[in-house]
């Protein structure tokens, strides 16, 4: 092995990793890891040939855990060259529609979104600066979560607010773009029967968003202008009637830093409960609260799989994927009951096993574990064969 991608993706309260090499077809994972917990009790767990090895780590923010990345990696790739380096990078504005090769001008660009996405953009950018330091002669590659969205008509992309406010960029724009593309495109290699349908993808995560996508292409999705729109989320609100917002600033006195502080850190399942972010915590909890918050949680999915049936004319397959979505049997079952309207219905065994089919109706219900890193690094070789 003389040639590695590197893979970066910063989540809101992870750090994902992986490192590849370059292969005909598609790259090849070597190893990927992730650095969990940020903000609460962050561990560094490596997952290489099928085992996963767990330590805590003293990295109490992104930029904390950058070394400990680097330091987790150099031994999986043996003094080979790192030739790319991949960037999950969440905001990518109103044109981007593909990955691009990071420069000083689109780096400059991109900051400028850091305030949409405030929990991510920030963070991603960081990394990107922090490789560009390390590995000075690779590749750069922005991988952008906004891009899959860019086939959306113009309802599903505008604000009912004065114009001018669109053509200044005040769009939906949607995300958890990488996540989408991913499983897309493993239904067009594992279930081509499904492939060119309409299809509902459920990537419910610490971040969580759920999307509409006919023949391969988004049609509709949950998030908006930013990553709180939409499903509840761990600590970010999800849809919220404006006028609330105006009802507290006028009433409470609370200003955008404020708002701001509540909406993305300190709503969702953790507002709701009291308790935790952590839809696993919640589960185990007996507090009234915690239920609560998982009624909300489940409540909110299910009016959205709802609303995507609408957009799409029907649905022909649902797909879950993200932490809870791959891992929570009790959550996908909840928010499946009663969907025998639309042909959905579940197999109660292999949905407690997380098996990959677990609907035994007439539309196909599929658990898929997503994997965001492998369009990155797909992403990366792609550009690096460019300049071949
Ligand atoms: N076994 C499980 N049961 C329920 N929830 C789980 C389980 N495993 C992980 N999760 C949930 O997945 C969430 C993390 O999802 P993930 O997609 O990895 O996060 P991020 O959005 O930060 O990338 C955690 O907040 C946790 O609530
Ligand atoms: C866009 C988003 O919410 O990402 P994550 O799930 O990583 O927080
Ligand atoms: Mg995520």
């Amino acid at each position: 092995m003389s040639e590695v991608i590197l893979t970066l993706n910063a989540g809101s309260s992870s750090m994902k990793f992986a490192a590849y090499r370059s292969a005909a077809d598609a790259p090849e994972r070597i190893m990927r890891g992730q650095v969990a917990g940020l903000g609460t009790e962050p561990t560094l767990v490596l997952k290489t040939g099928g085992q996963n090895e767990t330590r805590a780590i003293s990295a109490g923010t992104h930029a904390e855990a950058m070394p400990v990345i680097l330091d987790a990696i150099a031994p999986f790739i043996d003094g080979a060259r790192v030739v790319g380096v991949g960037h999950r990078i969440v905001h990518g504005g109103p044109d981007v529609a593909t990955h691009r090769r990071l420069d000083a001008a689109l780096m400059e660009e991109l900051a400028g979104y850091e305030p949409l996405a405030p929990l991510h953009q920030p963070h991603n950018l960081a990394a990107a600066r922090a490789a560009m330091e390390v590995f000075p002669d690779a590749v750069q590659v922005g991988c952008f979560d906004t891009a899959f969205h860019r086939t959306h008509g113009w309802v599903n992309d505008a604000f009912a607010i004065p114009r001018k406010y669109y053509d200044r960029g005040v769009r939906r724009y949607g995300f958890h773009g990488l996540s989408y593309d991913y499983i897309t495109r493993r239904l067009a290699t594992d279930y081509p029967t499904l492939a060119g349908r309409r299809i509902v993808i459920a990537h419910l995560g610490n971040g969580a968003s759920m999307c509409g996508v006919r023949d391969g292409k988004s049609v509709a999705t949950t998030m908006g202008f930013s990553p709180l729109d939409g499903l509840p989320m761990g600590t970010r609100s999800g849809q919220i009637d404006p006028g609330v917002l105006l009802y507290l600033m006028e009433t409470e006195c609370m200003d955008a830093k404020e708002l701001a502080q509540m909406l993305y850190r300190e709503s969702g399942l953790l507002g709701l409960s009291g308790i935790s972010n952590d839809m696993r915590t919640l589960l185990a909890s007996h507090d009234p609260h915690a239920a609560q918050a998982v009624d909300y949680f489940v409540f909110r999915v299910r009016r959205e799989i709802g609303a995507m049936s609408a957009v799409l004319g029907g649905i022909d397959g649902v797909v879950f994927c993200g932490g809870i979505g791959e891992n929570a049997p009790v959550i996908r079952g909840r928010v499946l009951d009663g969907l025998q309207y639309l042909g959905i219905e579940v197999d109660a065994g292999a949905n407690d096993h997380n098996a990959v089919e677990i609907g035994r109706g007439a539309v196909p219900v599929l658990v898929i574990p997503t994997d965001e890193e492998f369009v990155i690094a797909d992403a990366v070789q792609d550009t690096l064969r460019s300049y071949d």
